[in-house]
């Protein structure tokens, strides 16, 4: 039997939502853990780093897009056992305003998506609680 305690996995993560009310979800590309399952963009928090500022380089490292912090809003977050005896929380933020067009930098496959559909892709098994709060909380809004 193994005791030692999991290891805690600090990743922020990011739903860009466009004026559509519709969410971008990507693919984790090859060769990553977790390969092609759809997740909210981000990553791991480096040490000396807010989880505002991972999402932010992170969107703009993966994405090419360029959200200001203050655009960043505390949307839910995910605590659950990963593979490896690791714990991952997860904040995710929601953010609408954003400089920059979206441009997959790691040739990962996107999608925008209404959040009622998030449930028609495979998301990481961590993210389909957030996807089901995301359609409670944002599906009724207008769409241009
Ligand atoms: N970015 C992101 N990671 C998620 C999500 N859901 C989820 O379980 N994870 C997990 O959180 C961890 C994040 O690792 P990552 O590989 O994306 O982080 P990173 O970009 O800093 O990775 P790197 O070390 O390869 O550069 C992975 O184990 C991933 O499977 C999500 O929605 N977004």
């Amino acid at each position: 039997m193994n005791d030692s305690p999991p290891r805690l996995l600090l990743v922020a993560a990011c739903a860009l939502v466009d004026s559509g009310g519709r969410v971008l979800i990507a693919r984790r590309p090859d060769g990553k853990a977790q390969a092609g399952g759809w997740e909210f963009p981000g990553g791991k928090v480096e040490a000396g780093e807010s989880p505002e500022q991972a999402v932010v380089r992170e969107l703009r490292e993966e994405l090419g897009v360029e959200p200001c912090e203050q655009c960043l809003q505390p949307f839910a977050f995910a605590s659950t056992t990963l593979e490896g005896g690791r714990w991952l929380l997860m904040p995710l933020f929601v953010c609408r305003r954003w400089d920059g067009f979206v441009d997959p930098k790691e040739n990962q496959q996107i999608a925008w998506v209404r959040p009622e559909r998030l449930s028609d892709y495979a998301l990481l098994p961590a993210d389909r609680p957030l996807a089901a709060e995301l359609r409670d909380r944002l599906a009724g809004e207008k769409v241009s």
